[in-house]
């Protein structure tokens, strides 16, 4: 075993990420902590705007101004890469760690032959001749399940559907063989037997090389499905972590009960859908105490003071009511 083989893939340590606006301070990312072991598929959960891209964009060094790391740590294999220059973090971005987003255009050129673009991102970091950078290319695309690679190598973007766009940009993302994947609700906008068959292909790549991978996502489904290990953000902060099956089976956050009691296949037919009251708070104005107690039906006068990430029933939990009884509307 190799110094490297003895770090995890990834450690987030007290990461804040803020974004420094006319209005007010954005704490996007405040104090979020993780481990990520290699091979291993963390998700990444919360509603909208609580913090989870800007976690992925924070670790593939692409915040711009006026956002900022504030603190913290980023450690990939051991090495840290908070504090490496542009060109240093540029050599770290498609070769060690990638990224696939939602959308495939922001991968793809629309422009360019998908050969053109696979062959320049194995360019950019590895030295061989164009024909062995073909064959990767070619390679790549039928491990994502493209039939006829070589027909298709020589096709632009907008020659392939949605699916199998994002199956390129995927291919793309491989090509260097990352030890870190970081997805970004990438089968959100596909229907469910192509997000099916992209999940199965990735849970599949994972294991059979090693490469660990973030999956950020609102669907806890897709969590339960794919992911080993699951992170629940809400306004910024981790409130609640631990293996998917912990979590997930019995949460313990009020938060993280109410994102699965309000899945609409969770709710028995013909009942109103259960949802979590009242809406997420600007992370520019954040209450004092825990962020969540306007929400939390279980909230007392002492979630004014906030709350601490501590270990609690074989997880972590930032939350002073842990739900003990857990609805049956959950299990
Ligand atoms: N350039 C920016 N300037 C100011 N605030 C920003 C900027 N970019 C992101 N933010 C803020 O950071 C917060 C976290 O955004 P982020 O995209 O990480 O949320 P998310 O959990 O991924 O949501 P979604 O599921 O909708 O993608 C949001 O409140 C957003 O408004």
């Amino acid at each position: 075993m190799t110094t490297q083989d003895q770090h995890p893939a990834l450690i987030v340590e007290n990461l804040k990420t803020h974004f420094f606006t006319h209005g007010g301070i954005v704490k996007a990312v405040d104090d979020v902590s993780f481990t990520v072991n290699r091979g291993e598929i963390m998700g990444l959960v919360g509603e909208s705007g609580s913090g989870k891209s800007m976690t992925g964009y924070s670790i593939m060094g692409l915040i711009d101004p006026p956002g900022r790391l504030v603190s913290g740590s980023i450690r990939l294999q051991g090495k840290e890469l908070r504090g490496l220059t542009q060109e240093q973090m540029r050599a770290v971005r498609g070769n060690r760690i990638a990224m696939i987003f939602q959308d495939p255009m922001m991968t793809l050129n629309p422009v360019l032959r998908i050969d053109t673009q696979m062959m320049e991102a194995i360019f950019a970091h590895q030295k061989v001749s164009r024909t062995v950078a073909r064959e990767m290319s070619r390679d790549a695309l039928a491990r994502v399940g493209i039939s006829s690679p070589d027909e298709r190598l020589v096709a632009y973007p907008h020659q392939f559907s949605g699916g199998m766009r994002q199956r390129v940009a995927i291919a793309i993302a491989l090509l260097n063989k990352p030890e870190l994947i970081i997805c970004d609700e990438p089968t959100t906008a596909l229907d469910v037997t192509i997000q099916g068959q992209i999940l199965y292909e990735m849970q599949k790549l994972c294991r059979e090389s090693g490469t660990s991978l973030i999956w950020i996502t609102h669907d806890l489904s897709v969590v339960a499905g794919l992911a080993d290990t699951v992170c629940v953000m809400y306004a910024g902060k981790i409130v609640e972590s631990g293996t998917v099956h912990q979590v997930l089976e019995a949460p313990r956050h009020p938060y993280t009960y109410g994102l699965i009691a309000s899945a609409p296949s969770r709710n028995p037919h013909g009942q109103p859908l259960k949802q979590i009251r009242g809406m997420t708070p600007s992370l520019m104005n954040l209450p004092s105490g825990c962020a969540f107690r306007s929400r939390c039906d279980h909230a007392t006068e002492v979630c004014a003071t906030a709350p601490v990430l501590e270990q609690y029933d074989g997880r972590t939990l930032r939350c002073f009511h842990p739900v003990t009884v857990v609805p049956e509307v959950v299990q």
